[in-house]
């Protein structure tokens, strides 16, 4: 079963967003205030714990479950030459996932996390957006719906990520459309093009801006005209995780350059969503602080494929695992205070 039979359900999955469980995130604050260590003492990952907390609506969450999809796309803005790499690559990438040796496979096993890679029309790029919208209503549609499709009410949280040669210059479209600012505050190298494919991925943005600039500036315009299918699909798998209250992790530049168009329609939709890394790749600073979100990471990775999440997914589990196993005051024979 599809999760958005039309752009007017995602759109309303989109204006209507689950709220969280504020019960359970009290409940779970005030466990923190009971185990034995000084309050506050654990920093952020006291407030991981919380947070979790209240999207699961469990005082004491869990990390059973915890399943990371990759989402794969090809670009026809690729042909301006603004990737260091030929598109080829995305099926390459997809088939060593695929067989367990990329980053991603290492990292998500050792974080625990479940792998899902959905490789999405990779022998059907996205139209060049610098000459009319990258994708029809029908096929950012059936991305969003693909995204979606990896979330289920089962699991307990959704790591996001995405591979494909060229997004990093449909995420910087995806941006400067989204939370406007020049073209050069949000491309930089991506897979690694020097000083003049930089210049010339920022002149691909701004010639993309300009001519989508008589078009609506809903989430779904923007997502279907200067995105691409892999971030389309993290913005419907992020809004079907709100509707079924998982938490989600996001990855780099370029998973959170999905949020943008969401997050300009909905201030509030990433409320349930963790940055998991700040990625090398310099649009991301300023992403992250118009999504208001604070990443775990700083690692200087650049790599995507979620990998900078992946890593931050074994801080969940640390937080989650001292929020769960610790003892309290009571139950150690500690002293509470003086
Ligand atoms: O996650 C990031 O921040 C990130 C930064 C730079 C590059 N990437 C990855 O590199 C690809 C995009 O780079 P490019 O140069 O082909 O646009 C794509 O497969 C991404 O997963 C990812
Ligand atoms: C080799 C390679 C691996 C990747 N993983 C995510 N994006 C990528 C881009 C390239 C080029």
């Amino acid at each position: 079963m599809t999760a958005f039979a039309s752009i007017a359900d995602f759109e309303v999955a989109l204006a209507r967003p689950r709220n969280i469980d504020g019960e359970a995130q009290e409940a779970a604050r005030a466990r923190q205030m009971t185990l034995t260590k000084p309050a506050g003492s654990l920093g952020r990952l006291e407030d991981i714990a919380i947070f979790f907390a209240g999207w699961q609506s469990r005082a004491r969450p869990r990390l059973d479950r915890a399943r990371a999809a990759i989402f794969a796309g090809n670009h026809g803005v690729a042909v301006h030459g603004v990737s260091a790499f030929p598109s080829t690559v995305t099926a390459q990438m997809v088939a060593n996932f695929e067989a367990g040796g990329a980053a991603i496979n290492a990292l998500s096993a050792a974080a625990g996390l479940e792998l899902k890679i959905v490789a999405l029309d990779l022998d059907r790029p996205t139209a060049d957006f610098t000459a009319g919208p990258a994708m029809t209503p029908a096929e950012c549609l059936d991305a969003l719906n693909a995204g979606a499709a990896v979330v289920d009410e089962r699991i307990d949280m959704i790591v996001l990520g995405e591979m494909g040669i060229a997004n990093s210059t449909a995420a910087a479209a995806l941006c400067a459309r989204s939370f406007g600012g020049t073209a050069a505050d949000w491309v930089g190298p991506g897979t690694g093009i020097d000083t003049e494919g930089v210049a010339r991925k920022a002149e691909v943005v701004e010639r993309a801006v300009a001519v989508h600039a008589h078009a609506g500036r809903s989430a779904f315009e923007t997502l279907r005209r200067v995105g691409g299918r892999e971030t389309a699909a993290i913005a419907g798998a992020a809004v079907r995780a709100r509707q079924l209250g998982v938490p989600v992790l996001l990855d780099g530049f370029i998973c959170c350059a999905a949020i943008a168009p969401l997050a300009s329609d909905n201030p509030a939709i990433a409320d349930h969503c963790i940055a998991g890394h700040c990625s090398a790749e310099p649009g991301h600073v300023l992403l992250l602080e118009k999504l208001g979100l604070d990443p775990l990471l700083s690692l200087g990775m650049r790599l995507g494929e979620g990998s900078g999440a992946a890593v931050a997914a074994g801080v969940v589990r640390a937080s989650l695992a001292a929020h769960d196993r610790m003892a309290t005051f009571a139950e150690a024979a500690v002293s509470a205070s003086l």
